[in-house]
């Protein structure tokens, strides 16, 4: 598992991203962690889409906080990345469906991978002091730069995937919040973006 992971991987992690997939298709059918529909195109739709954010990581960054990571992505994707590129950087992945959660432990330890597991509800946890926080397919923009805004380290940078409704989003938000906005186009769906956010306030 290597093509176009927008990033080079080892041997290694490569098996470890095989042993993920393994696993998803394995737990899927219990638990439903991705949609039927896209299991044909793990590679592209979860694992290439995810890895694209590695490739935006900050130089430096110390701790990556992903929010409502479900089947793992883009966190465990990330942790598995980090564990060759970044080995300080710390990842923690905030899942509150304890299923989910026992998949993301379950993958982290068969991997041989370092990831902080939290089986809470977002909106419970004390400041995560991220340095990046990501989250893909949880909720609007709005309701991610509240997250941002109590979760991001100062200086911090977020990264959120967005579909075709990015733009309708970002105008959105901007009633209720000021923000540094860079949009990177998406390398797997023409049609989405990740925005990277920094310098979240309110208005
Ligand atoms: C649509 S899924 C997306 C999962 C994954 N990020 C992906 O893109 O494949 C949203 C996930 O967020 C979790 N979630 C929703 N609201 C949450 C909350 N308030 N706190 C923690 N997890 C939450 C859900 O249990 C679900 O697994």
């Amino acid at each position: 598992m290597t093509g176009d992971l927008a990033v080079n991987v080892s041997r290694e992690t490569s098996e470890r991203l095989a042993s993920y997939a393994a696993l998803l298709v394995k737990w899927n059918p219990a638990i439903n962690l991705v949609s039927k529909s896209s299991l044909a195109d793990l590679q592209t739709r979860h694992f290439a889409d995810s890895a694209q954010l590695f490739a935006l990581c900050p130089p430096g960054a110390r701790h990556w906080a992903d929010l409502g990571s479900g089947g793992g992505f883009p966190g465990l994707v990330i942790a598995i990345l980090a564990a060759e590129h970044m080995p300080d950087l710390t990842v923690t992945l905030v899942e509150s469906d304890a299923r989910k959660a026992a998949f993301l432990s379950t993958v982290a330890r068969e991997t041989g991978i370092r990831a902080k597991v939290m089986a809470e509800r977002i909106e419970s946890l004390a400041p995560l002091a991220a340095d990046v926080l990501s989250a893909r397919a949880l909720a609007s923009l709005p309701q991610l730069l509240a997250f941002a805004e109590r979760h991001l380290a100062p200086g911090g940078h977020a990264l959120f995937p967005k579909g075709a409704t990015h733009r309708s989003e970002v105008a959105e938000s901007l009633a209720d919040w000021r923000f540094d906005l860079r949009e990177h186009p998406s390398k797997t769906d023409p049609l989405a973006v990740i925005l990277e956010i920094e310098g979240v306030s309110r208005v």
